[in-house]
């Protein structure tokens, strides 16, 4: 399926169109196209299901004939859908895009840190050595991983909650197990990179992402919740490449609340870039790049990094090595920030 020429309004469109905006539906919540596009045929010729972005989320259901698209809309809207597993859907009508920024289209792809020319951003290549990503890979994998809807993943120090983007600071969970304590001192050796990185961590989320869900699964935009975590953040790549993107939202506000179906996207201006980010890396978030930048990682099968096709392994896994923050976020971008709304 290909990528929409219509997309949510950026006001609530009242007029009805044959083109609706879903939003709470897609492969990243277990919805196939082919699933979405039989429900909605029960109201008419469905032309098309498309994803409306990258998260996976959100879809664009094409009618043949506006009436159908208003059925539709009226039945589904809001209400628990028994066919789609009891998930309620978020509809709007749609119109069509005149947004210059078509995010399906890619931006080039840098391998290093310096030529992305983000503040705070650093990226050490081989910060590992293959024996060491074997050997995290083993203790990561004799230990369960925790499925979840759209991710697997351990914690360990303290559990991060997804509904609430937060982290449960009154439930200590341990200290870092043994298998990450030559990273953690190797991290420490990373505060000459620039002194305020903090190198004193606390919380792991190991994540598994394995290339077997539909195209549409990725890590969606986010920053990570300013109150949740201090300024240093570390991301170790094992196993598989991938690339992330950052991007700058010209007009956003903060967005770290709960992932909303009813998110809107008024803020499509922003600026893009991305980086590779190989097996064995290791990418550390600090200061502008931590606190304004949203990153995240598109699901992409294939990369094009350079002049180079990078196809994406069956799995990788990354090691996200935070500190737990315990008082307000007093950063200097309260545009983004939790604690400063
Ligand atoms: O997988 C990664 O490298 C990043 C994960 C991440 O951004 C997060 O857990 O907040
Ligand atoms: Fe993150």
């Amino acid at each position: 399926m290909g990528l929409p020429r219509f997309t949510c309004p950026k006001r609530r469109a009242d007029e009805s169109s044959p083109h609706l905006y879903v939003a709470n539906c897609g492969p990243a919540v277990g919805l196939s196209y082919e699933k979405i596009a039989s429900v909605f045929g029960t109201y008419g010729d469905v032309k098309g299901v498309y994803a409306a972005d990258e998260s996976g989320t959100r879809v664009i259901v094409s009618f043949q004939e506006k009436g159908s698209a208003q059925s539709a809309l009226k039945e589904l809207n809001g209400k628990p859908c028994s066919s789609l597993g009891g998930r309620s859907l978020h509809i709007q009508y749609s119109v069509q895009s005149h947004d210059k920024i078509n995010t399906s289209q890619s931006v080039p792809v840098s391998t290093s840190a310096s030529e992305l020319n983000i503040p705070g951003l650093f990226l050490i290549h081989d910060f590992i050595t293959a024996k060491e990503e074997e050997e995290l890979l083993s203790a990561v994998d004799c230990r369960p991983w925790k499925h979840l809807a759209k991710r697997r993943v351990q914690h360990y120090g303290y559990e991060f909650c997804y509904d609430i983007r937060n982290v449960n600071t009154s439930q200590f969970l341990g200290e870092l197990p043994d298998f990450v304590s030559p990273i953690l001192e190797r991290i420490r050796s990373l505060q000459t990179l620039d002194g305020a990185v903090d190198v004193y961590l606390n919380q792991l989320t190991a994540r598994n992402y394995v290339n077997e869900y539909p195209p549409g699964v990725g890590l969606s935009p986010h920053i990570d919740t300013h109150s949740a975590f201090e300024g240093s953040i570390f991301s170790l790549s094992l196993t598989g490449p991938c690339i992330m993107e950052f991007r700058k939202y010209t007009t956003s506000t903060w967005q770290g609340k709960p992932a909303s179906s009813e998110d809107n996207e008024d803020h499509l201006d922003f600026v893009r870039k991305s980086i590779y980010l190989p097996p064995r890396s290791i990418l550390l978030l600090s200061g502008e790049s931590r606190y304004a930048w949203h990153h995240y990682i598109p699901h992409h099968k294939v990369d094009k990094v350079k002049d180079s096709l990078i196809r994406r392994g069956r799995r990788r896994v990354s090691f996200t090595l935070r500190k737990v923050r315990k008082g307000p976020c007093q950063c200097e971008f309260p545009q983004y920030c939790d604690s400063q709304e």
